[in-house]
């Protein structure tokens, strides 16, 4: 039996933004999912999103099965032993709070089998700190997707401290066979590759908002015009070595000094926090999201994401 054969039943804690992806995602390759989360309503909003991604993937060709064959492999409930006693692995994407997935956790330790993998979708937390709190540690990774997760190709799977090694490379072969690019990390560090330059980068753009350099609008579409263009096809080291690093040393000797270097909370994301201007969700963020400009821009991001997405899968379908 292949490492991955004995992989047949999914626990899936969450239905939410990340969860409801998640567990679509296992589906459409042929996984039987148990799709956890603490209320009906919370299931039944999971579900309808499942729904709604399961009708775009059709209506762009991109399902494999009837969505009927895809939604029966999916069963909804709010009790971890119903969900979890006979998972093979389990993917949690409950709320980012280090007390909550450790609860969250301890309860799934005590419910699954002994050869069960478990996986988190932090967004950055040590994994560590995490498994610190389990039994057998060895068996726990980090599996973080990129939202929307359904659409985004990487995993980024992090071992922490007590993770096997074999946790790992499993881990990655899974994600593989679900259709995603799973990147192994050496080890762990907070946000992990993909959210430590994600904030770094905007860091560097609030600030060069509050120095009054430049407005949001321009910030956002030097960056889409010029590195967002380019680091999709060549990353940023490559990217270094292609234009000489000699180059960029001479840069660095002056621009790293003068670079945004904030340790606390960013004053720009406190006051927005503080006056309840948290973007989309409120209409009001750093940008004015009233009316249906935020739908419209998420609707095309989606359909060009979606546009990459078959790209990716023709190219596979040539291998
Ligand atoms: N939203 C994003 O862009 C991304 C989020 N993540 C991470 O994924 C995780 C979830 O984030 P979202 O999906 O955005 O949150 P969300 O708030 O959309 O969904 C969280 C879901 O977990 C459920 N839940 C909470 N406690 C639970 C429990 N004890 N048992 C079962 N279900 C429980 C909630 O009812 C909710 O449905 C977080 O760790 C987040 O950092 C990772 C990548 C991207
Ligand atoms: O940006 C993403 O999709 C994810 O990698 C994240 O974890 C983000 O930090 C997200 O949680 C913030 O919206």
């Amino acid at each position: 039996m292949t490492s991955l054969q004995r992989f047949k039943t999914i626990g899936n804690i969450g239905a939410g933004t990340m969860g409801h992806a998640t567990a679509l995602q296992f589906a459409l390759h042929g996984y039987t999912v148990n799709l956890l989360d603490t209320s009906q309503e919370a299931l039944d909003h999971g579900l309808q999103l499942i729904k709604n991604d399961l009708k775009t993937f059709q209506e762009n060709d991109l399902l494999t099965d009837d969505p009927a064959i895809i939604l029966a492999r999916i069963h909804l409930t709010t009790d971890y032993q119903q969900a979890l006693h006979t998972a093979d692995f389990v993917i949690e994407s409950v709320v980012e709070d280090l007390a909550v997935k450790r609860q969250v956790w301890q309860h799934v330790e005590q419910v699954v089998p002994q050869d069960t993998l478990l996986a988190t979708n932090t967004s950055g937390l040590s994994p560590s700190a995490i498994q610190r709190v389990l039994t057998h540690p060895d068996r726990f990774v980090v599996a973080h997707f990129w939202n929307p997760a359904q659409l985004m190709p990487l995993v980024e799977v992090v071992p922490g401290e007590q993770t096997a090694p074999a946790t790992v490379t499993t881990t990655v072969a899974l994600m593989t066979a679900i259709g995603k690019h799973a990147v192994p990390l050496k080890k762990e560090s907070l946000g992990f590759v993909g959210n430590r330059i994600q904030l770094a980068v905007l860091r560097e753009a609030l600030h060069i908002v509050q120095e009054g350099i430049a407005t949001p609008s321009a910030v956002d579409d030097i960056v889409k015009y010029s590195l967002g263009r380019r680091w999709s096809l060549v990353g940023p080291l490559a990217s270094a070595d292609l234009s000489g690093l000699d180059v960029f040393n001479n840069i660095s000797r002056y621009l790293y000094a003068d670079l945004a270097n904030e340790t606390d909370a960013d004053p720009t994301l406190a006051r927005q926090v503080a006056a309840h201007q948290l973007g989309l969700k409120t209409g009001q963020g750093l940008f004015d999201w009233t009316g249906d400009r935020g739908q419209a821009i998420v609707a095309q991001r989606d359909q060009q994401l979606l546009t990459l997405l078959k790209r990716d899968h023709q190219q596979d379908e040539t291998r």
